[in-house]
């Protein structure tokens, strides 16, 4: 098995050796305390160090010359980092910061920054995330809104999932009567590489409950967040 191998398997693979599951994330962390969840991190750090070592000597660079020799593990660490929402689970962002409210008007946070890496180059894209809900007796803490974004931002993702995943997370936790986000995001696989367009910018909308069904909701959402 080369080292890349490893990698996918300490990470993404879901079969044991004897072909039972292995817990996803969000199971297997209800179960771990908080060090054996750093214990866990600093073995796929230390594995997909490994890996970069290899790829930097692919690359035709030194790994041992002084300027690189922490960069496999730095770029672990930064790695992990960027794809710390595979450890996330809905429960555990918003805890108890659901509150009983007797409002019906719109609530929007807009601009949220997000930063996301394409599951296609790994290569990342990133952009702003307007979210906007209409409560039914319940507001969720508003930066929360922003940790949800974060959870499903920091994994591999395709901007139009993100969107989606986050509407729905929105959804399922508060049990609002509509949800709407938008996403405009610049994609560095279409600046740094491939059709090189430098100024192409991508926008994605879920629209769930009243903000699907009525458009003067949706409009009203869609011009607020101008
Ligand atoms: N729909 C969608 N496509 C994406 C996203 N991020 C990257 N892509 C696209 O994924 C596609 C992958 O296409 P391929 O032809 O398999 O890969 P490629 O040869 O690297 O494509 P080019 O980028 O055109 O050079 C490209 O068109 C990317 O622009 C995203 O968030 N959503
Ligand atoms: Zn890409």
């Amino acid at each position: 098995m080369n080292s890349l191998e490893s990698v996918d398997t300490v990470k993404f693979s879901s079969m044991r050796p004897d072909n039972s599951k292995i817990p996803k994330k969000e199971e297997e962390n209800e179960f771990k305390t908080e060090l054996e969840n750093e214990e866990t991190k600093s073995i796929s750090s230390s594995q997909i160090a490994k890996s970069y070592s290899d790829i930097l000597a692919l690359i035709g660079e030194n790994p041992a010359r002084q300027g690189l020799e922490k960069t496999p593990i730095r770029a672990a660490n930064a790695l992990l980092h960027f794809t710390k929402g595979y450890t996330q689970n809905i429960n555990d962002v918003v805890q108890d910061a659901i509150f009983n409210e007797d409002v019906d008007d719109m609530v929007i946070v807009k601009d949220i920054d997000m930063y996301s890496l394409c599951e296609h180059h790994m290569v990342p894209f990133f952009g702003k995330v307007s979210i906007g809900y209409l409560p039914n007796k319940k507001v969720i803490g508003l930066s929360k809104l922003a940790r949800i974004v974060e959870m499903f931002s920091r994994r591999l993702q395709i901007q139009e999932r993100l969107t989606v995943e986050i509407a729905n997370a929105i959804m399922e936790a508060l049990e609002p009567r509509g949800v709407g986000v938008v996403v405009h995001a610049t994609h560095m696989c279409m600046v740094m590489r491939g059709v090189e367009k430098l100024s192409s910018k991508t926008v994605t909308s879920a629209m769930l409950g009243e903000f699907r069904n009525d458009s003067k909701t949706r409009q009203e959402f869609l011009s607020l967040i101008k």
